[in-house]
């Protein structure tokens, strides 16, 4: 598959664009394909879009590559994917891009694997836009932008849903009556690909707690648990859309469906309003105030800030007894995604309300970001993975491609 270059240069490779397009940031990562395995050569983002679009780019090294910042916060995120994309062909050097293989939030009922993306399947996808508004539209943008820069350049899209597909029919059925069920309303669940990564790194870390019962708590911006056996998705706390489940930085998680019903009743709201107000407006920022930002809220001495973390912590741990149940016992608990990863003092929070699950935190190890934060003692592993959307979606790139 590679191609030679001149007698200095390295040897030009063929390489793997994956785009992992989210409501405020586009992540990237570009990867040279090198004795039929993956290298990553570039990672980079655009965060801050809709508000301060920043970009940062760096080798495997952490060399910055590119830094741009924006002050125009109306730029659209079109303009700024055209940048990205512009930035990335310049930056190949003589590599060759083959395929982007791209995060595609809901795959829906007919997805349990990645899949090649053709003009149905586009269309398939697009169906799915209003159960995850905040994601959809912003994964298949960037699809349709290189179809339209790259004609007939492959591409994969690797759904966030598949990993959950396998599910037990107790765990993702809705008790509505049949007929809604054959419409598709099921519990999907998200952040597949996080998971994943997350099963396939125990592995190799810690084989034992791999094979066992495990609770793997996601938690970015959009947060989620997975209750895990021998690597197998059981339950998560999202569900027919990203909206359910934990409290998260702007959206409300589980709320009475009664709630809803009163709002678009009593106070007059109409539907769109309402989904502004559960996907925008709420979580973290709604009930701080304040921000969305973990980090923000952490640092603040705003009483509502303080509010707002504890709501958070305790909607995770209070999911992690139902995961836990769903279980039949804990074996390990792992902590990844933005704020899993590098808030130890939320991760502290959440572990102290699993004390009875026989999870004991070792709060010098937590402070001090190690792998493993539990006591030797602990009868249950704690520990802190982070997680790797970008390299997933390139393997499946790759599996799919390889053949082509
Ligand atoms: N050092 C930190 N301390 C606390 N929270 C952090 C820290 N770094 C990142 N975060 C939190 O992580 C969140 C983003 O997580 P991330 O997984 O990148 O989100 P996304 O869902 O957009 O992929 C931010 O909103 C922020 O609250
Ligand atoms: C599915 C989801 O919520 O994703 P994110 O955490 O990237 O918003
Ligand atoms: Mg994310």
């Amino acid at each position: 598959m590679s191609h030679s270059a001149g007698p200095t240069s390295p040897p030009a490779a063929d390489a793997i664009l994956t785009l992992n397009a989210g409501s405020s940031s586009i992540k990237f990562a570009l990867f040279r394909i090198v004795d039929a395995d993956i290298m990553v050569a570039v990672r980079g983002q655009i965060d801050g879009i809709g508000t301060a679009p920043r970009f940062r780019a760096a080798d495997p090294e952490g060399n910055r590559l590119g830094e741009q910042a924006w002050t125009d916060d109306a730029r659209f995120q079109e303009d700024l994917l055209q940048f990205l994309l512009d930035w990335i062909v310049a930056h190949l050097g003589p590599d060759r891009l083959v395929a982007v293989g791209h995060r595609v939030v809901h795959g829906g009922r007919d997805h349990d694997r990645p899949a090649l993306v053709t003009a149905d399947l586009l269309a398939s996808l697009e169906a799915l836009v209003p159960l995850a508004p905040l994601h959809q539209p912003h994964n298949l943008a960037p699809i349709r932008a290189v179809e339209a820069i790259r004609p007939g350049l492959s591409q994969v899209a690797c759904f966030d849903t598949a990993f959950h597909h396998a599910m037990p029919m107790v765990a993702a059925r809705i008790a509505l009556p049949r007929e809604f069920e054959a419409l598709g309303l099921r519990r999907y669940g998200f952040h597949g690909l996080s998971y994943e990564y997350i099963t396939r790194r125990l592995r190799v870390l810690s084989p034992g707690i791999a094979a066992g019962r495990v609770i793997v708590a996601h938690l970015g911006n959009g947060a989620s648990l997975c209750a895990m056996a021998n690597g197998q998705s059981q339950d998560t706390t999202m569900s027919f859309t990203p909206l359910d489940g934990l409290v998260m930085g702007t959206r409300c998680g589980s709320i009475d469906p009664g709630a809803i019903l009163y709002l678009l009743r009593e106070q007059g709201m109409d539907a769109d309003q309402v989904e502004n107000l559960l996907d925008r407006r709420s979580g973290l920022l709604g009930v701080s105030g304040l921000s969305s930002d973990m980090r923000v809220l952490l640092d603040s001495d705003d009483p509502k800030a303080a509010e707002a973390v504890e709501l958070f912590v305790y909607h995770v741990a209070r999911e992690a007894g139902a995961m836990a149940s769903t279980l039949g016992g804990v074996d390990g608990i792992v902590f990844t995604g933005g704020i899993g990863e590098h808030a130890a003092k939320v991760r502290a929070l959440v572990c102290e309300r699993l004390v009875w699950l026989g999870a004991e935190m070792n709060d010098m190890a937590n402070e001090a970001g190690k792998d493993i934060i539990s006591t030797a003692d602990s009868r249950v592993e704690i520990r802190v993975v982070p997680t790797d959307e970008e390299s997933m979606i390139a393997h499946h790139t790759l599996d799919l491609c390889a053949g082509i």
